[in-house]
């Protein structure tokens, strides 16, 4: 027996570790997936063609197999299976590649045993899975990856399903990750040392998603990219940019970028940049160091 599922990379737009801090952010689901393919067999493999990972074991555990690991446990009665990954993502690159892999293990996970618990459900498992593993981790990119689209996280963590043209958007990525726990555990240390004025950034950072959303929903995107710039210099007070992130976001807009951040945990990982007009530009500067394109959404989730 056999069975398969998909899941679509994200994108953070505005909100990304202000939404561990109960925060809202938007994400969008990108035209990048992570399908799994579980079939029966005499004991437990998992192989990642992409990552060169092939492993045996009964509990699969260490650096992205823990999550798999941790999903395996979520069916107490199942058999060994083996389980292929195919990645049209890098991993740890800050989009979501954790998430989408939970999410279609999940799915599949789910055919395979004949349940279905419906698009809440897993993304509510896929949620516990990524916090047991992480130490820390919002819905956000697990509910993106199950849902598709553009998903607004509001505070009372509901995920609402919305539409909206993002315009241009360009998004370029490092070959190294900054691991999204270690960053998670770094701006946690900051908001100990110094909970007042973390808490004014989360605020703002607040202010900044909903006034966002707002024009979104009214198919505004001008004020975007001057947006971008506002979260992107608090990412910076939070701690999670680097050199090379900085120099990233400053080489978009330099080749006319209305606006860019950092998408994701930061450390390594992904920018994002609104490039109204100029995409080609934005790729062409961006590709001359690092790996850059356009960003296509209106993703399906789950499949
Ligand atoms: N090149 C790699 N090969 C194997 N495993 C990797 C590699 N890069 C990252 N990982 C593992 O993949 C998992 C996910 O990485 P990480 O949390 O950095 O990123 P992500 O989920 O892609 O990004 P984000 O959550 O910020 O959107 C981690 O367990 C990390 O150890
Ligand atoms: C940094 C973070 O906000 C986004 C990672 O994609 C962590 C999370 O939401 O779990
Ligand atoms: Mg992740």
């Amino acid at each position: 027996m056999k069975s398969s599922a998909s899941a679509p990379a994200k994108a953070i737009l505005f909100g990304e570790h202000a939404v561990v801090y109960s925060k809202p952010a938007i994400a969008a689901a990108i035209d990048r997936r992570v399908t799994v393919t579980v079939s029966e067999s005499s004991s437990t493999h998992v192989t990642i063609p992409s990552l060169g990972i092939r492993h045996s074991s009964e509990r699969p555990s260490g650096g992205i197999l823990d999550y798999i690991g941790r999903c395996l446990e979520l069916y107490h009665d199942a058999s060994p299976l083996d389980i292929r990954v195919e990645m049209e993502i890098p991993a740890g690159s800050g989009l979501g590649s954790s998430a989408a892999l939970t999410v279609a293990l999940i799915g599949a996970l789910d055919r395979y045993h004949g349940r279905d618990h419906g698009p809440g459900e897993t993304a509510a498992r896929a949620h516990r899975v990524e916090v047991d593993v992480q130490g820390a981790a919002s819905p956000l990119d697990t509910a993106i990856s199950t849902y598709g689209g553009l998903v607004y996280l509001d505070s009372q963590r509901r995920v609402r399903q919305f539409e909206a043209d993002l315009g241009d958007l360009v998004i370029a990525h490092l070959d190294y990750s900054g691991e999204t726990a270690r960053m998670v555990a770094g701006v946690a240390e900051r908001f100990r040392r110094f909970p007042d004025i973390m808490g004014r950034i989360m605020d703002t950072v607040e202010s900044i998603t909903n006034t966002a959303y707002r024009e979104l929903l009214r198919n505004n995107t001008e004020p975007l990219g001057e947006l971008m710039n506002l979260n992107q210099g608090l990412l910076d007070s939070m701690g999670v940019s680097t050199r090379e992130l900085s120099m990233m976001v400053y080489e978009a807009r330099n080749a006319g970028a209305a606006g860019s951040k950092i998408t994701g945990a930061g450390g390594g990982g992904s920018i994002i940049a609104h490039c109204p007009g100029c995409v080609d530009d934005v790729v062409t500067a961006l590709n001359r160091n690092w790996k850059a394109m356009r960003a296509e959404f209106s993703v399906k989730g789950l499949i």
